[in-house]
Parts: structure tokens; sequence; C-alpha cells
């Protein structure tokens, strides 16, 4: 039995295939989850996001709106009630709201007054928008509610810092007194961090030290949901494109190799890490056939058998760079080269292939790190297919993809697969990628030191300065 594996499809929010002439499917916001111990900033570093975030349709819910009114029994007894504790929200409702919003619907979201401990129903519906940020204390401790969101934010601000800010700001904001907070805060607010909050923690991608004065924090983060919006929208346009889940150690290798001081061993370094786990990546996408065997205890154990009808194709030079880390993980695979002439700014003339004789059977990985226009992968994918390659059977391997390229490729070949580790902003005139990393196989095999033009550049600069 041949089946296609799907475990790597979760990276990134994937609609279901949709050809280019298929209607594009509902577009779900970004939700992104912002949690923290009581007055650590949360609303503070979620107001600074938005004001950054002008020119997108952004909605912020509060978890607050959804605490549970206090019946006249609890209000009578309030210094006993734990307004910390998961069951003090009511999270259906919660969710329920979420969901409205992320399908694209208005949504009347209740107001709370803290004075009163009441809820209070709203006459005017909240409009869904491109970004959903969620914040509220508890709002990484519920799974469900975490399952909602692209990304997880938690502010980590001291706990003396945040007492002092919580008595300011219950005193003067909230109809409290000095006494009753530091009750509460000792009795519910600190036991409920220990137990509830500060364990959420380790589900933040991004934790923030310090909130609001963390200016570096928060311009990384909207530089960051940027980039995740960018790869999101093209992610629910086309369901063939597979970003490879970003970490802070991808993210750093990506900076490294970006960056235009990293020396030529350096960057032949982290490329290399990173292109591997693009290579393992993409091998998660090749068919497979159930396998049983015996183990020494004499057991016998259900696994699966690698899909054995591979090859690899580099497009020269760049892709050459792909080629050791596919030998590292199919040995013995064959690999053929393609060579494709840039004519101008959209001409692409082959000039040169080498393909195996028998490749119209085998499931192809194509190599190139950079897609920028598309144009070269058209060519070189056209070739492909007109050597026999069913375009299901072709798994374009890269590093860094422009959207303009997943654009073309995609509309052209809707059932090839692109796996990349991070889609950037765009082209610019040249139709170079933009941020980018410049002429990858200059840097990968030495060919332009530009290390050296950087020097010589610094030492013009501090002579004419
Ligand atoms: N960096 C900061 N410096 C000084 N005061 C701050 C800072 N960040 C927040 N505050 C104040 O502390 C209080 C709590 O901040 P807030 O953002 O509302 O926290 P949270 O939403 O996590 O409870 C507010 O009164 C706010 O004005
Ligand atoms: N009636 C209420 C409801 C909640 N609280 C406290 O609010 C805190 C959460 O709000 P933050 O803006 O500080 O995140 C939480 O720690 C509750 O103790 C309250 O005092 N009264
Ligand atoms: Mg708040």
């Amino acid at each position: 039995m041949e089946k296609l594996s799907n475990g790597v499809r979760d990276h990134c929010l994937i609609s279901d295939y949709v050809s280019p002439s298929a209607p594009a499917p509902l577009k779900q916001p970004f939700v992104i989850g912002v949690a923290g111990g009581t007055a650590s900033g949360k609303t503070t570093v979620c107001n600074m996001i938005m004001s950054q975030l002008h020119d997108q349709r952004v909605v912020l819910v509060n978890q607050d709106s959804f605490y549970h009114s206090l019946t006249k029994e609890k209000l009578n007894k309030v210094h006993e009630y734990n307004f910390d504790h998961p069951d003090a929200f009511n999270t259906e409702v919660l969710l329920s709201c979420m969901e409205k919003l992320r399908s694209g619907q208005p949504v009347n979201i209740p107001s709370y007054d803290f004075k009163i401990h009441q809820s209070i129903e709203s006459s005017s519906p909240v409009n869904p928008g491109d970004v959903i940020i969620l914040e509220g204390i508890l709002v990484l401790n519920d799974p469900r509610v975490r399952d909602l969101m692209n990304m997880k934010i938690f502010v980590d601000t001291d706990a003396d810092v945040r007492l002092s800010r919580r008595i300011q700001r219950d005193t003067v904001e909230r109809g409290r007194n000095i006494q009753n907070v530091l009750e509460q805060y000792t009795k519910f607010v600190k036991p409920s961090f220990d137990e509830y909050i500060q364990p959420s923690m380790k589900y933040a991608d991004i934790i923030i030290p310090r909130g609001g004065d963390n200016d570096v924090a928060i311009d990384l983060i909207v530089q960051h949901i940027r980039t995740k919006l960018c790869q999101h929208n093209l992610c629910k346009i086309y369901s063939n494109i597979f970003i490879i889940s970003s970490t802070f150690q991808i993210k750093g290798m990506h900076t490294l190799i970006r960056d235009i001081n990293t020396t030529k061993h350096d960057f032949v370094f982290y490329a290399d890490r990173l292109i591997r786990l693009v290579v393992e990546h993409g091998l998660g996408h090749l068919p497979f056939t159930e396998k049983q065997i015996t183990t020494p205890t004499g057991s016998v154990y259900t696994g699966v058998d690698f899909c054995k009808r591979l090859c690899g194709v580099s497009v020269i030079r760049s892709g050459e760079s792909m080629e050791n880390a596919l030998r590292a993980c199919c040995n013995g695979i064959k690999i053929g080269k393609i060579l494709i002439h840039r004519e101008n700014n959209d001409g692409r003339q082959l000039i040169y292939e080498k393909l195996p004789k028998d490749i119209s059977s085998r499931h192809v990985f194509l190599l190139d790190p950079v897609l920028a226009s598309g144009y070269s992968a058209v060519k070189a994918i056209t070739l492909l297919l007109s050597k026999g390659v069913p375009e299901s059977h072709i798994i374009f391997l890269n590093l860094i993809a422009a959207p303009q390229g997943i654009h073309a490729l995609c509309k052209k070949f809707p059932m090839l697969k692109i796996v990349t580790s991070e889609i950037d902003s765009s082209l610019n005139e040249d139709s170079r990628v933009i941020p980018g990393l410049g002429e990858f196989a200059d840097r990968y095999f030495g060919t332009n030191n530009i290390n050296s033009k950087v020097s010589s550049l610094s030492t013009n600069l501090k002579l004419r300065s």
C-alpha cells in the first residue's frame, strides 16, 4: 500500500489544495497570543505592537472580557474569590468568539468592569481583522486556546516590578486600596502565577523580558510578525508551500548567512545546516510503504519503508551547494544538473542538462537555494516535465523564496511542492530577493570575496570621514 505522508503539513496553516482556477479559500486571520503575569506589561506591549502594525487590520481581544460576572453571594465574599484561577474565565465563550472572528464574522465581545466585577454586554460588534491579538494572564494555559494561535508571546517582568505597578494601577484605576491589593496578591495572584501562568511560559515562541521597556524586542517581534504574515498569507493561498517550522535557531542561522560581514567559512557552515534541515523536511513529503520488521528481541515492529525511486537535480551553480546534504541523507542518490542562463530580467535559456535516463520514473528533488522571480525554476521544471516527470513528483528545495517566485511557480505548477526555510518580502528592480543574502553561489564557493569589498568600502568611508 503506498500513501502520501503528510506529517509535515502542520508547520503553517494550510488550507486544502486549491487549483489556480478554484475560488480562493477564506483567509483566516493571524492569531497572536500574549500572556504574562499581572501588570507585566501585556496591554502596553500589545498597544505598541498594534501601533507599529498600523497598516494591518489588527483586533485586540482581552481575556479579561471573558471573566464570569460575580453573583450577589460571591460579591459579598469577593475577598475569597480567586480571579487568577482558570475557572474564573468563561473560556467556552472566549473560544466561540475567537472561532467567529477567525472565520471572518463580526462578534460581540463583552466588556468587563473591574470595579464591580461584572461583565457588560457590548452593543457594537468587533469586526474581524487580518491579525487578532489575544491578551491575558492565562491565554497560554488552556490547550484549546493555545491551538488557535499562530504565534505565542510571553511578557516576562520581574515580580517586584509587577507588584508595585499593580498597586499603583489598581488603586488608581480599579477602585482598590493598598491593603486589598496586597492581600489578594498574597492569597491568590502569586500562588496562581506560580501554578498556572509561569508554567505556561514554556509554550511561548517568544519571551519578552521587561515588557514595554524592551523596544528592541518589540521591533524584532513586529518584523517577525510581518514575515510570518506574509508566509501565512501565501500558505493560505497555496497549499503546496511548506515552510520549515521557524525557531530562533533557524532565525539565528538566517541572520548569519544574510549578514554581509559573515566570512565564507561561516556562511558555508550555517548554509549547510539550513540546507540539511530543508532536505530532511523535503524527504518527509515522499511516499512511503508500510513495512513490518522483526527486532532483536523477536518482536514485530510496524514501520515504513523509504521511497527508493529518487533523484536530485541541481540548478548550476548555487543548487550544487545542496548536493552534499542530499547525498548525506540518501545514500548513493543520483544527481542530475541543469545550467540556465539569465539573458535579462525575464529571459532564461537552457544551456546544459545532464539528467538520469530513467528520471520519469523517479521522484525529483529540484535544488536551488534562492527562488527570486521564478523564471529559472519555471524553465527547470518545464524541462523535467518534458522528460516525463509527473508534476506531483517534483519537490523544489529552497532556502529563501520571494513571494513573486512562489506565485509564479504555484500558479503554473499547482501539483509541485515547494519546501523552503523563509519567505522574504520582495524583489528589487534587478529581480534580486530583498532582504535576501546576495549572490548565494559566490558566497558559498568563495568566487566573490565580499568581505574584502566590504573592508575596502569601510576603509574608504573612514578615509572620507
Ligand atoms: N515599562 C513600563 N514602565 C512603567 N510603567 C509601565 C510599564 N509598562 C506598563 N506600565 C504600567 O503598569 C501597569 C500595568 O501595565 P499593563 O500593560 O496594563 O500590564 P498587564 O496588561 O500585563 O496587566 C499600567 O498602569 C501601565 O501603565
Ligand atoms: N474583578 C477582577 C478581575 C480580575 N482581577 C485581577 O486582574 C488581573 C488580570 O488583569 P491584568 O491586566 O493585570 O492582566 C488578575 O491578576 C486578577 O487578579 C481583579 O483584581 N478583579
Ligand atoms: Mg492588561
